[in-house]
């Protein structure tokens, strides 16, 4: 945030321009490019400039105004409509409140604390108890008339509850759930969605003559001709206030979880200010800050206003939870019970110190709902701890290069039919699909390689109830799959033959067969290698897993806690004699393994015709290699004590390249690096080939 210094002049022309032009846009329609963090930013460097150069400061600058001087009308205010000075933490908010007490001469005699509702403030005028009026604030000075408005909202009576002459003062806002409403409207009448509650409370509140009508929320916080603001004529007190309007039958704050609090010491009001924070994500209506008020009347009208602001309160400001970002990709995910769930991937922004690269999308229809394509800049909103969401496009800013977001015609696990019925789609296996797409891939040619286990013999498993997991698989029994439909005697015999075979495949397979997130084929290879069983790696912990090349902390951490999620399926397979064979360890020997021939075994893998050689392989194998698939040849690669890697780099020492190796070949030619032809290696490894399988 401080980029304060560092305007040029001409920075500083740009940067009024820039903020002049998006606080046009954010007070007309909310239609700003620009998210509030960056407006706050932008606005305080230029305020920095001014009082560095104040013989520089343009006319235009939107610092000291209301609106930041982008807003009018052409209705007088009974008493100006002020905004708020900002404070960003509790020290500021600390030292305000003694620049207060110093202005007064001595402590003011209380405080309120109030949410900062995030929406417009209106000022709603009442004769004999009836709405007569409702004005936008505009420049503070004069406000445009939106009496027409008031109808559709909520908390603004039509009738008070006594027949007062009054001015009431408050925010208008768009609550999540009215958000979402309005958006659903909007989009089933062709508009454009609102990129965000306040930019739609701001639309919706100027609009005229739409075809639709969406609900609004006021809440009071002051109020004219009852004793508020800078006038003393009647409650002692900002808090009484605010229980009288209450009473009238206006909306306040007081009914929510952040209500309005008399504090009586500057450490209550931080308290206070922390509460309020703390809630924020809970509410059911955005806040983007805390305000503080000098409480009792007498206190405010000593204190008096600038032009800008009243100087008896302050916005404590939170970081802003609306982001602009941009929509890269949609990933669809299947959940255990088979739900089909979009997420989309964004370009990374970080929101309240956190970074955000993904973002629910809840469902299809919210895509639709919010009218979104790939390439959009999105306003994401992330609070607390919830899970971040896009909220809605900048339609304004499409460059016509933005694509349409491509719904799945299958379920992306299992390939079966997609059940649309509901606004939640879900693969029509249900939680069947996880179970099918699992035992196919763990019966893949690279992993167990379970021949006659294809995808329709799994979905006949699984349909069946004869396999809900990998294990089952190994429990099969003649009868079971003679029961089932065209099964015949050989083909079950076959199967149960290619089942025996995969019992005692090497652990790096049974690994990888396991789909364990991070454990892609030469990776598990690796770690089976490192620790030498199922039972080493399951006792590892993240810091001895990270210890396997290429794995980092991450990814380790991963790994350690989508194995303990499969113990039951571990111990399960072990029982079953599935992956309990037993190597020597590469690692060095650590407490659990016994003592003795550990330390040399620790070089016994480097052995072999391409011991200390880096290897990629590219291009179609032929030969004697013609019917190893990639994973194989890697499998090979390691078995001949090298390292097999999938792209060319200096460390790379050999490169295995078959036809059409293409760009590969090209880049180890350039870095010097040994080429041989499938014939040539295998003509190398000759002792290693697999036999005739
Ligand atoms: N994103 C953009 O392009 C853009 C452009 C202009 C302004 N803005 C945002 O608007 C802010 C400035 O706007 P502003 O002048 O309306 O000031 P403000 O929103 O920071 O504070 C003043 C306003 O707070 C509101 N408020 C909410 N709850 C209140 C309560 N309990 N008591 C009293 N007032 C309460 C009132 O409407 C009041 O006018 C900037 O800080 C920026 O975040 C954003
Ligand atoms: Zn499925």
């Amino acid at each position: 945030m401080n980029n304060a210094a560092l305007l040029s002049s001409g920075d500083y022309a740009d940067a009024v321009a820039t903020a002049t032009r998006a606080a046009a846009a954010y007070y007309a329609d909310g239609t700003t490019t620009l998210g509030d963090d960056e407006y706050d930013a932008l606005v305080r460097a230029i305020a920095a400039y001014e009082q560095a150069h104040p013989e520089e400061v343009s006319e235009q600058s939107p610092t000291g105004k209301v609106a930041g001087g982008a807003a009018e009308g052409d209705v007088p205010h009974s008493v100006p409509m002020l905004s708020l000075d900002n404070v960003f933490s509790g020290e500021e908010l600390a030292d305000w409140a003694a620049s207060l007490e110093r202005r007064l001469g001595r402590a003011p005699a209380g405080w309120c604390v109030e949410p900062k509702l995030d929406g417009l403030a209106v000022a709603a005028r009442y004769e004999a108890g009836a709405l007569r009026q409702v004005l936008t604030r505009g420049n503070g000075l004069a406000g445009e008339d939106i009496t027409h408005t008031a109808g559709d909202v909520l908390g603004l009576p039509a009738v008070l509850a006594e027949p007062v002459d009054v001015e009431l003062r408050g925010e208008v806002l768009l609550t999540h759930a009215q958000f979402e409403r309005a958006n659903e409207i909007r989009t089933a009448h062709g508009a454009v969605p609102f990129a965000n509650p306040r930019n739609g409370a701001a639309g919706t509140l100027r609009a005229k003559d739409r075809p639709y009508r969406i609900e609004l929320t006021f809440f009071a916080y002051d109020a004219v001709g009852l004793g508020g603001a800078d006038g003393a004529d009647g409650a002692p007190t900002h808090s009484a206030l605010l229980e009288r309007l209450a009473a009238l039958g206006a909306n306040t704050a007081a009914a929510t979880a952040a209500a309005p609090q008399r504090c009586e010491s500057v450490a209550e009001v931080q308290r206070r200010v922390e509460e309020i924070a703390g809630m924020r994500a809970a509410l059911p209506f955005g806040i983007d800050g805390v305000v503080v008020k000098a409480d009792d009347a007498a206190d405010r009208a000593q204190a008096g206003s600038g032009s800008r602001a009243p100087r008896w309160a302050v916005a404590r400001k939170l970081a802003a939870e609306h982001k602009v970002t941009r929509l890269l990709a949609v990933e669809w995910a299947v959940g255990r019970t088979g739900v089909i769930a979009p997420r989309a991937v964004l370009e990374p922004v970080v929101i309240d110190g956190v970074t955000v690269s993904f973002a629910t999308l809840h469902n299809p229809a919210d895509i639709e709902r919010r009218g979104l394509m790939l390439g959009d800049r999105v306003f994401v909103y992330r609070a607390g701890d919830v899970i971040p969401r896009v909220e809605a496009p900048l339609v304004e800013e499409r460059t016509g290069a933005e694509q349409p977001i491509v719904f799945p015609a299958a379920c992306p696990r299992c390939g079966e039919a997609i059940d649309t019925g509901e606004q939640r789609w879900r693969c029509s296996r249900g939680r069947n699909c996880q179970a099918v797409a699992s035992i196919i891939y763990a019966a893949g040619r690279d992993q167990l390689d379970i021949e006659g286990l294809g995808s329709t013999r799994a979905v006949q498993l699984v349909e069946a109830g004869l396999v809900r997991d990998l294990a089952d698989v190994f429990t099969l029994t003649r009868e079971q799959l003679l029961s089932l439909e065209r099964m015949g005697a050989t083909s079950t015999d076959n199967l149960l033959a290619a089942i025996e075979t995969a019992r005692s495949r090497p652990l790096g397979r049974v690994l990888c067969a396991l789909g364990v997130r991070g454990t892609g084929r030469s990776m598990s290879r690796r770690i089976a290698a490192h620790f030498g069983s199922m039972a080493a790696i399951r006792a590892a912990d993240a810091e001895a897993l990270a210890a396997v090349e290429g794995i980092g902390p991450e990814k380790a951490r991963l790994v350690v806690s989508e194995l303990a999620e499969l113990s039951a399926l571990l111990d399960r397979l072990a029982d079953l004699g599935v992956g309990t064979q037993v190597t020597e360890p590469t690692a060095p020997a650590g407490p659990v393994t016994e003592a003795g021939e550990a330390g040399e075994s620790a070089e016994a893998p480097a052995a072999g015709p391409l011991a200390g050689e880096a290897v990629v392989v590219t291009g179609s194998m032929t030969g004697p290699l013609a019917a190893l698939s990639r994973n194989e040849m890697n499998e090979l690669v390691e078995r001949a004590g090298g390292k097999a890697s999938s792209s060319v780099s200096k460390r790379t020492t050999l490169l295995v390249a078959g036809e059409k190796a293409g760009s590969k070949r090209t880049k180890a030619e350039e870095l010097g690096i040994r080429i041989l032809d499938p014939e040539q290696f295998a003509a190398l490894l000759a002792d290693h080939l697999p036999t005739a399988a």
